[in-house]
């Protein structure tokens, strides 16, 4: 996927609960720089991958390397450069913003000017002397990533950091993101059950069905994977007398109502082509066009083809 070295990555990744098999060959591939949307429906795998990357669980087979170093023999050394959001972070809700982080601070033997530059970076300044109890949940999120980020870790892993949030915060937390790549070199791998949060801000994209790794790449290789999907739709008489009158035209049609055909939509020209020939045929149209299936209708589609193989 890249030729720079990999800042994460694992290599047939197995991992089982009892003899349930959970995760099948994962070979995560996330580049330095990069903020990686790791998207999958609920149940997918998602957060045993990030528990895995994090030590917490162990393999039942593969290798995770951070850094270029192999996970299970540099432990405690990879992951001192790791910053995690697994949960809803637990937070001391009596104390206020700035209390919280300095506690979490002083255990990390971080300075304590490390405080105020966290509380910058998550824009939680002017909020930092109010209790946490008075948070909302997105600035709970906030300041959960706060303390994630005391150690200027390397590497972010965030577990759904956007569920649950108001649309506000989902944008409050998608800029925040995008800031610490740009601002502050961070590489992030995110995870998500929704395409339309990965497709705002990742770089890159793992798509994760049932335990296995259904497609990896960059954000426009999944886009240009979806513009593939275009469809052609005719709505007209009758279907399948259009279709035997046009066959080298509608032949590869998919009926899908006595009226209406549906087809991969190659060029402008072919529906150009294909409204002459109708017309020239007898055939009525009521309404032709070309239509792009939702992003989402693709993420479903590429997790569907991988049930079926
Ligand atoms: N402690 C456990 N024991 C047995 N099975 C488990 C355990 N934890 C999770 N699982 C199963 O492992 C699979 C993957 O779960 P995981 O939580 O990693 O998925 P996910 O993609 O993060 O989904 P979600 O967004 O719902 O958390 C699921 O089928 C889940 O039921």
């Amino acid at each position: 996927m890249t030729t720079t070295p990999l800042l994460l990555e694992t290599q047939g990744l197995h991992f089982r609960f009892g003899k349930r098999a959970i995760l099948q060959d994962i070979n995560l591939q996330v580049a330095p720089g990069s903020i990686y949307g790791f998207l999958g429906p609920n149940g997918a795998g998602k957060s045993t991958t990030m528990r895995l990357l994090l030590g917490l669980l162990r393999p039942a087979a593969g290798r995770i390397q951070l850094f270029g170093h192999d996970l299970a023999q540099h432990r405690v050394a990879l992951l001192s450069r790791v910053g995690a959001l697994i949960e809803n972070p637990s937070l001391y809700d009596h104390l206020t913003g700035r209390e919280n982080v300095d506690v979490t601070r002083r255990l990390h033997g971080v300075s304590p000017a490390r405080t105020a530059e966290v509380l910058e970076i998550v824009g939680l300044t002017n909020s930092a002397n109010r209790p946490a109890k008075e948070y909302s949940l997105g600035m709970r999120q906030r300041l959960g990533l706060a303390l994630a980020l005391l150690p200027d870790p390397d590497l972010l892993l965030l577990d759904e950091p956007t569920n649950g949030l108001d649309p506000n915060g989902i944008m409050e937390m998608r800029g925040l993101l995008q800031r610490l790549r740009q601002e502050h070199g961070k590489t992030i791998l995110l995870s998500s059950h929704l395409i339309s949060e990965i497709e705002k801000v990742a770089t890159h994209v793992g798509v994760i069905q049932q335990g296995r790794l259904v497609f990896q790449g960059r954000l426009p290789e999944l886009q240009q994977l979806h513009a593939g999907r275009a469809q052609v739709m005719l709505e007209t008489a009758s279907a399948d007398t259009c279709r035997n009158l046009l066959p080298h035209l509608l032949g590869g049609a998919m009926l899908t109502g006595a009226s209406t055909l549906q087809l991969p939509f190659t060029s402008q020209n072919q529906v150009a082509t294909l409204a002459e020939a109708l017309v020239a045929a007898g055939q009525p149209i009521y309404s032709l066009r070309a239509e792009q299936p939702s992003l989402e209708d693709t993420f479903l589609h590429l997790t569907e083809t991988s049930a079926a193989l």
